[in-house]
């Protein structure tokens, strides 16, 4: 596939102790003495905290080259695969560790004691997990009773030590997005949050707080954002101190208003013109890979990034391939032939569930799409990896990967039998389809952990949840690389939106500073 350039991407190069700025170099170090510390008072439980575009993966990466190097054995997870692409040999946490899905306060993993799992978790000298604001804290809590167990330690009581005793290295951003509790509001989503579990009590936070994503010196990064720079400008709304105000009486007042230099002003359907100004010189360029991956439309739900794809397959040359799935429906339920015959395959074929791949698929080569499964994480296929497709056969997709520890290899996509259950309906969907979608646009959720050139963010509806608009706002290193089209409920475009910040989620952090300073004492006390 030599005719394809592919893009440069930071997240292949490879940092080391050297590149790290003071902040960094200070985790690394804390992390590695409390590591190697022979006492009994030893902290093996570390949160690295800090905002979007902080140099968390790099730092991780750094330390990961570092422990390899020595011969140790470092395991490395995300709680999303597109986080997991993004670091060395990383799957997602939920894979590795078998973590149940269905999760309550006494769940453990699925992880039997001298399995070659169990001896990789006994062996491993550090556990990174990047992105742990996504995940429930009972998930955390079923990974300490599993690594309890494996490692022989007993998990209440004096003698309990977190996780076993195992060196774990959380990481993340609170103000990004918080796990995603169906049907729930904000009270169960600050709940979830790993900072109300018991395990927080014994961890240690390392605090980084200088945006490397930003490049400072860019004068476009310096222009006037309401009396703020750039970065400083995304982190106001990340902490949600932005001032706002509400428009209607008896609703909280968390709209924000947005510069007017990262506001596109429309001209006819809004989806064209969100296309066009990220999309430029579509035509010229639909089949240049470092094009496509360096830029995305974001938005808050899938109804709109169905949209867009729909818009931009329409302008790529050629005529494309549709993939049917094969639908049926299994339940164990006494009266199946009635369930079978009020649920036809018709009916079946025109369900879409968030996250599953539509019944009918329609790509062209050249076209962007995004993996909907962990098919095999040791060669990059997460769920959320992007491809960019090269060949449309009738058992195989082939598509180059887009960004990423494995940019630039070609893949193969089989189709694959999914099991859908969703509580709308009495049995469960099995669909044989291509687990991809198109990925000219995707949803906020999906972007996050990402570092774009250009960025569109589309908002025909406000987001509706928190860390929803930062995520958006952060994915870039310039402000020129930013562009945000806002639709109000009249149907005309807006400069105010909602910022949805739950300071609750936050509000466990406050006493940073100080932990960092503690964090700074032991550092100097062990060198
Ligand atoms: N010390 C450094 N020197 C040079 N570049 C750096 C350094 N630290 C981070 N970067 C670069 O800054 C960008 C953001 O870093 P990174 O992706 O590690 O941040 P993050 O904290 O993981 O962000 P997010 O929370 O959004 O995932 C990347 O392009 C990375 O290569």
């Amino acid at each position: 596939m030599s005719t394809f350039t592919i893009p440069e991407d930071a997240s292949t190069v490879q940092p080391n102790v050297a590149d790290l700025n003071a902040q960094q170099a200070l985790a690394y170090h804390s992390v590695l003495a409390f590591v190697n510390s022979s006492s009994a008072e030893r902290q093996n439980f570390f949160f690295l905290y800090g905002h979007g575009g902080t140099g968390k993966t790099f730092l991780y990466k750094a330390l990961v080259a570092h422990l390899k190097e020595l011969g140790k054995v470092v395991l490395v997870v995300a709680s999303s695969g597109i986080a997991a692409t993004l670091l060395p040999n990383a799957s997602t946490a939920h894979s590795r560790f078998k973590i149940p899905l269905e999760i309550d306060h006494t769940s453990s993993c699925n992880i039997r004691k001298g399995t070659p799992l169990a001896q990789s978790i006994v062996d491993a000298y550090l556990i990174v997990w990047d992105e742990a604001p996504m995940v429930h804290r009972l998930s955390f809590e079923a990974v300490d009773r599993a690594f309890c167990d494996i490692m022989n330690v007993p998990f209440t009581g004096v003698h309990y030590k977190p996780f076993g005793g195992k060196t774990v290295l959380l990481g993340g951003d609170f103000r990004q997005t918080l796990p995603i509790v169906p049907d729930s509001g904000k009270e169960e989503s600050v709940d979830s949050s790993l900072t109300r579990s018991y395990l927080w009590n014994s961890c240690m936070v390392l605090h980084l707080s200088e945006n490397m994503r930003v490049d400072s010196s860019s004068a476009n990064n310096q222009l006037d954002f309401h009396g703020m720079n750039f970065g400083r400008w995304t982190l106001s709304i990340g902490n949600g101190t932005m001032p706002a105000r509400s428009f209607k009486e008896n609703q909280p007042a968390d709209w924000v208003e947005i510069p007017e230099a990262l506001l596109i002003q429309t001209v006819g359907s809004p989806v064209q013109t969100m296309a066009t100004e990220i999309y430029t010189d579509f035509q010229q360029r639909y089949h240049n890979i470092s094009y496509l991956t360096e830029r995305s439309i974001i938005t808050p739900t899938n109804r709109n990034v169905t949209e867009i794809n729909a818009h931009m397959l329409a302008l790529v040359p050629g005529t494309g391939r549709s993939y049917y799935s094969s639908d049926t429906l299994h339940t164990d339920a006494a009266d199946s032939y009635r369930i079978e015959a009020e649920y036809p395959t018709e009916f079946l074929n025109g369900l879409s569930f968030n996250g599953y791949p539509e019944h009918n698929i329609e790509l062209k080569v050249f076209t962007p799409v995004m993996l909907l499964r962990n098919l095999n994480p040791a060669i990059g296929l997460c769920n959320g990896t992007r491809l960019m497709v090269i060949y449309l056969g009738h058992y195989v997709i082939r598509g180059i990967i887009m960004g990423g520890t494995f940019s630039g290899k070609t893949v193969a996509i089989p189709r694959i039998v999914l099991n859908i259950n969703d509580h709308r309906w009495p049995f469960v969907l099995k669909r044989r389809q291509f687990p991809v979608r198109l990925c000219y646009a995707m949803t906020i959720n999906k972007s996050q952990g990402q570092t774009l050139q250009s960025v569109g963010v589309y908002l025909p509806k406000p987001v509706f949840s928190h860390g929803q608009l930062y995520v958006a706002v952060s994915r870039v290193r310039s402000a020129s690389g930013l562009r945000l089209l806002i639709i109000n409920e009249d149907g005309i475009p807006s400069k105010y939106t909602r910022n949805i910040v739950y300071q609750e989620a936050l509000a466990d952090l406050l006493d940073i500073a100080d932990v960092a300073q503690v964090c700074l004492v032991f550092h100097n006390f062990l060198f």
